[in-house]
């Protein structure tokens, strides 16, 4: 059953977007009761054209809405929250998803009333998949993480972590897609080098990183093991494999997950 919850979202994005449409696909929320706003309208069209009612200014969003997702870039969370902050009361549950935005800068904007929570979430959430972490902040309690914890797991997982983690979430989940994608397009230019038809290589490519991660969390075997089920003798897998570990493919995908995370910290000063 929808939640009679009203939604708002401050700043209009891709992750806002991802977020609200997965949340209404899923029946977490009826869309009328789903707020927005941006200073771009075109993006404002974009949340009308799926029934969500866009209003002028943040001030609007938080008096229509009770949990507000702040979804604008980390650098202005805090000019947001100090803007809504005399609008704020008890009943408000604030959810940033601002990277490296700590709790202490949110509850300092935001001032004494509102509740606030910190989540990580990432796209995948449009498709009902998302992995994300969440931290609990000033105020908040288990009707607030409960809350969260049904629109989150409508749309995918989402775990309970220490605030000092987030930015290692941010590093390996919340970027993580970008980098999967970019593992889908080259394991498709491969494909398509290897004489296949572009449509069908990017099918396979997707196809394969699907019933991969399946395989992983529905067996619960270490991925080593799930990889030495693939490379028979001898065979074609390890010669693929054995150009990739040339590569240095672990460390470029332990290299990006430490970059990014160090650029969630940097954002946080
Ligand atoms: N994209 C992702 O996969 C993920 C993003 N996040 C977090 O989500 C947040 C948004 O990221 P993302 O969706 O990618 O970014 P976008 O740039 O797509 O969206 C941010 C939107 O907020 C708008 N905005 C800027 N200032 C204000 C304001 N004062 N009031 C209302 N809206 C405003 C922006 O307008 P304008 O363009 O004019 O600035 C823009 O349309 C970031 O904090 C990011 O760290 C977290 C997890 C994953
Ligand atoms: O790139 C970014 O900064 C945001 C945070 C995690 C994913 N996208």
């Amino acid at each position: 059953m929808p939640t009679e919850t009203k939604i708002g979202f401050i700043g209009a994005g891709q992750m806002a977007e991802a977020l609200a449409r997965g949340f209404i696909n899923q029946n977490m929320v009826e869309a009328e009761h789903v707020f927005c706003t941006d200073p771009v309208e075109a993006r404002k069209e974009v949340f009308r054209s799926f029934g969500t009612v866009p209003v002028d200014g943040n001030i609007a969003v938080a008096e229509a809405a009770e949990v507000i997702f702040i979804a604008v870039k980390p650098q202005y969370v805090p000019v947001v929250l100090r803007e809504i902050s005399p609008k704020l009361t008890e009943k408000h549950l604030i959810v940033s998803i601002a990277a490296g935005v700590t709790l202490a800068v949110l509850t300092e904007a935001a001032g004494p009333k509102a509740k606030i929570i910190r989540v990580m979430p990432n796209t995948p959430c449009l498709v009902g998949e998302t992995a994300a972490a969440m931290c609990l902040g000033h105020g908040a309690g288990s009707a607030d993480a409960d809350l969260l914890q049904r629109l989150f797991e409508s749309v995918g997982r989402i775990f309970r972590v220490d605030e000092k983690l987030l930015s290692a979430v941010t590093g390996l989940s919340g970027s993580g897609p970008a980098y999967i994608f970019l593992v889908i397009e080259a394991l498709s230019d491969g494909g398509v080098r290897a004489g296949l038809p572009r449509d069908v290589a990017q099918a396979l490519a997707a196809q394969t990183v699907l019933g991969s991660a399946k395989l992983v969390l529905e067996t619960g075997k270490h991925p080593g093991a799930l990889k030495d089920m693939v490379t028979s003798p001898a065979g074609t897998t390890i010669a693929g494999v054995h150009e990739l570990e040339k590569a240095g493919i672990r460390a470029a995908f332990m290299n990006a997950v430490t970059a990014a995370s160090a650029r969630a910290d940097e954002l946080a000063e």
